[in-house]
């Protein structure tokens, strides 16, 4: 058995598939001492073409590949979704289909014209009993080889005499599965691997680590790190122009640390009084009047969110009690404040500045995050980051995702109450498929780590930091994690799994058993 066109795989440049022409890889062998991965085209044929490629030819169609080796690796599985079988109720296309096939571009740059179409070739696979074996040669199926403007190589749909047939009902046959079974995944792994690492090291900022110890596998390509949030349909921001600064204060005033007096500073407007400093019975009296009212709370006791230098600790930057011991949303002083660009109450909005590692946990945890080097009490770590999306298409996305897609959806209602925000005026952050290393965080009852809220200006309540802080010190390794549900007072762990309850692994002493309740 031979196919229409044999790829070439050895001398000269090697061409590449071009990754958006790829329906999915569904099988692998290997040959010729290759590890090599059969693609489905994209096609809207019922019996759409496939063909035989080289990892070396799919080096641009890593996410594909781990797709298929994703699904390989899960038991019972027969590698093809019943999503994408042809219905039975479609006519056969090879009946009465001749076409006669022209030698393409690609079989010119190949010398390859002499091999089509030709009376030698073997005859058509045309059931699944007769369906390739391991040792069997045939490359192209449904289809021959081509290559486009750009040299990169394709196969389109054909049909006829002389053309390798493979019928995608039932697909795929035991003897695929067997020699897909047996047939070793080692380079595509390690160009998985580091693609990964090479993405890894585009990523602003301290580097990024990633440490597997236990198997061959690599977190989702598809994940794409972006360095601020992606706003989606319907969502908006107030323009970065428009954000008011505070303008009462200066780089050198008192200390020369930006902001000095919180009496003064414009951003601590409706940051969260001090009600312990509230002494008297007229500050008091005024403090309620301006609840009542909704006035200004400005001039009453405020404290800014982060030590400086000179203060008893020594741990500049790191949050006050005040904040890091609640939830009060803080609020940095931004580009159009006149403290400067170095004002004390500047920290999240530089990004992050400590080394991570993103490691599997060896448990059916998956991933999990860790810090390089010791984090203080305190400490920012990074920020959440991710699609922000309405309050509908997040309802949408978690129905379509199931239970797990809730553990990378925060919705930005910090605000809700206070400012009578509507449910569906709240934007979502959906951090699954694009955002930053702090989606491996995982879940403990007893953290060491917490999600603040960080807002750079006062007036646009809907969007906002979500930054994660040490609450207690870290040592160098220790895995990173918080509370998937943060809330004033953690609800005690129930025996029974309440409906959708995903077990929870943390392993800490009070752990409440259940991821969500
Ligand atoms: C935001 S992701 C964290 C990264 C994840 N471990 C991964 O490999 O991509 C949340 C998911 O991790 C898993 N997870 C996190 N904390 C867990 C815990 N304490 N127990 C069990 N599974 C946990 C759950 O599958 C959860 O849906």
């Amino acid at each position: 058995m031979s196919s229409m066109v044999v790829i070439p795989t050895t001398g000269g440049a090697t061409q590449r598939v071009r990754v958006d022409k790829v329906h999915s890889i569904v099988s692998n062998r290997v040959k010729d001492r290759e590890e090599q991965f059969l693609v489905r085209w994209k096609s809207d044929s019922i019996t759409p073409p496939f063909s035989w490629h080289s990892i070396r030819e799919l080096a641009r169609c890593l996410e594909v590949m781990q797709d298929y080796i994703t699904i390989r690796e899960k038991p019972g599985n027969n590698l093809i979704s019943s999503a994408s079988v042809p219905s039975k109720k479609r006519k056969s296309p090879n009946i009465g289909l001749e076409n006669e096939r022209r030698a393409s571009p690609y079989d010119r740059r190949h010398g390859l014209e002499s091999r089509t179409p030709s009376a030698t070739r073997s005859r058509t696979i045309s059931s699944l009993s007769t369906a390739p074996t391991s040792d069997a040669t045939a490359n192209v199926y449904n289809g021959v080889m081509d290559t486009d403007e750009n040299g990169f190589i394709f196969c389109r749909s054909a049909h006829g005499q002389g053309i390798a047939f493979l019928d995608v009902q039932g697909f795929q046959t035991d003897e695929m599965l067997r020699v897909a079974r047996i047939s070793k995944i080692e380079t595509a792994n390690i160009l998985i691997r580091a693609e990964y690492i090479r993405r890894l090291s585009k990523v602003a900022g301290k580097k990024i680590h990633l440490v597997n110890v236990y198997d061959y596998t690599t977190p989702s390509l598809r994940f794409q790190y972006i360095p601020e949030y992606i706003l989606r349909e319907g969502v908006f921001r107030a323009d970065l122009d428009t954000q008011e600064g505070c303008q009462q204060c200066s780089p050198r005033m008192g200390r020369n640390i930006g902001c000095e007096y919180t009496k003064k500073c414009g951003c601590l407007e409706y940051a969260a009084v001090d009600t312990n400093r509230i002494t008297t019975e007229e500050m008091k009296h005024k403090y309620e009047h301006a609840l009542a009212t909704g006035g200004s709370t400005l001039g009453f006791p405020k404290k800014f969110p982060y030590f400086t230098d000179g203060t008893k600790r020594q741990r500049t930057g790191t949050l006050v009690p005040f904040y890091l011991d609640s939830r009060r949303p803080i609020y940095e002083c931004n580009d159009n404040c006149r403290c400067g660009p170095y004002c004390r109450n500047k920290n999240v909005q530089f990004g992050r500045q400590v080394e991570l590692e993103i490691f599997k946990t060896g448990s059916s945890r998956g991933w999990g995050l860790r810090c390089k080097e010791d984090l203080f009490m305190g400490q920012f770590v990074d920020t959440y980051r991710g699609e922000v999306i309405t309050d509908a298409e997040a309802t949408r996305r978690e129905q379509a995702g199931g239970q797990l897609k809730a553990s990378y959806l925060y919705s930005l209602d910090k605000h809700q109450e206070s400012e009578g925000l509507a449910q569906e005026d709240i934007y979502v952050v959906d951090g699954e498929f694009m955002g930053g290393p702090s989606k491996f965080m995982n879940h403990s009852c007893a953290p060491n780590c917490r999600q603040y809220t960080v807002s750079y200006n006062k007036h646009d309540n809907r969007i906002y930091d979500l930054a994660f802080f040490a609450i207690r010190d870290i040592t160098a390794g220790e895995e990173l994690t918080f509370d998937y549900l943060d809330k004033e007072e953690a609800p005690e762990g129930e025996e029974e799994a309440p409906e959708g309850a995903v077990p929870c692994l943390c392993g800490a002493e009070k752990c409440r058993k259940w991821l969500w309740q």
